[in-house]
């Protein structure tokens, strides 16, 4: 059987709509399902894993944003590094020994972002999706991106990316623009006042045990996929499943050059601008002179230190 987890408000309340469109379709099809809908932050997260526990259902989907994908992967992750009893979990201490999960993800693109169905090929368009669902698809393993404790599907970013998560999340004007229905807006908001405060650092990275030291850092994206913030095209040559993270480092710039780049992202033009870089590998760790910040696939971080591992082949998806 198949389960859906629908955030009502992702997308100023598309998920709402797109799930009566969904409705309509296994209705009218007889396709048994379950559905449950998220009430407020970090609800899929606990919906996913009581899902997976019941054992009952074959395919998760996802209906909402990318953040609705992070908590509901997050679910599964979680359930089944901690399923069996409590001394497996104990057992289970590193992420790199946590099994696969054992159904299959699926995802019904009905945020303001959607770079997972980006990343993935997945239908924008939310019928075009769910036709994938009901073709028999045994589900292609995808890598996911591990850090203190929990895991991303797309990304985890830090500097003025971390920074724009940090002020969206405190921004005193954020309930309200959601009760609007313009959460994006807040977004906007907090990305062009970062933009105009952010104070780049210095900042050094271990990559698979080798060392590289920046100065004047603007932003480090780790990626599993290549886009990345709602569609920019960051880490181009990024892969969901070859078992490596890529990463795209902005450095050493002016404001106003960086103003001129940001643009560039979203075609993936910046690729051999000097200032940007590239690295790949299976872990991360980033030291900076500031106190972290960071965003895992968008959603808030505030790690003590940034280690980032790949986990390889962690969970089957639709696509
Ligand atoms: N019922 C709810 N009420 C308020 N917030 C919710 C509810 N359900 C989930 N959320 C929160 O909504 C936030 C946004 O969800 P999501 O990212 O899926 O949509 P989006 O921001 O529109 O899309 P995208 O990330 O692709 O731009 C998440 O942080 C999630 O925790």
């Amino acid at each position: 059987m198949i389960a859906f987890i629908v955030n009502p408000v992702s997308g100023n309340g598309r998920g709402r709509k797109v799930w009566n469109e969904i409705e309509r379709v296994l209705r009218r099809r007889e396709i048994s399902h379950a559905v449950r809908f998220t009430t407020g932050p970090g609800t899929a997260v606990a919906l996913a894993g009581e899902m997976l526990r019941s054992g009952q259902y074959t395919v998760i989907a996802a209906v909402g944003g990318d953040g609705t994908v992070h908590e509901v992967v997050n679910g599964l992750w979680s359930a089944a590094r901690y399923a069996g009893s409590r001394e497996a979990a104990a057992a289970a201490e590193t992420a790199e020994e946590a099994p696969h999960i054992a159904c299959r993800f699926a995802y019904i693109p009905a945020g303001s972002g959607n770079d997972f169905a980006r990343g993935h090929g997945i239908p924008l368009h939310p019928l075009e999706a769910l036709e994938l669902i009901f073709k028999e698809h045994a589900g292609s393993p995808i890598d996911l991106l591990h850090m203190n404790g929990r895991v991303a599907a797309n990304s985890i970013g830090t500097g003025l990316d971390g920074q724009v998560a940090l002020e969206t999340n405190e921004a005193g004007y954020k309930k309200l623009l959601n009760k609007l229905r313009l959460g994006k807006l807040a977004y906007v908001l907090a990305l062009m006042r970062v933009l105009f405060t952010y104070r780049p650092c210095d900042m050094k990275l271990l990559v698979d045990g080798s060392k590289t030291e920046k100065s004047r850092v603007w932003l480090i994206a780790v990626c599993n996929i290549p886009h990345y913030g709602g569609g920019m095209l960051i880490c181009p040559s990024a892969r969901p499943d070859d078992g490596k993270a890529n990463i795209c480092i902005v450095s050493g710039i002016s404001r106003l050059k960086l103003f001129m780049l940001f643009p560039l992202v979203y075609s993936g033009k910046h690729v051999g601008h000097p200032a940007v870089s590239f690295l790949s590998g299976r872990s991360v760790e980033i030291e900076s002179s500031q106190p972290h910040v960071a965003h895992m696939d968008g959603e808030l971080a505030r790690p003590e230190r940034i280690r980032i591992d790949i986990l390889p082949e962690r969970i089957s998806i639709i696509k």
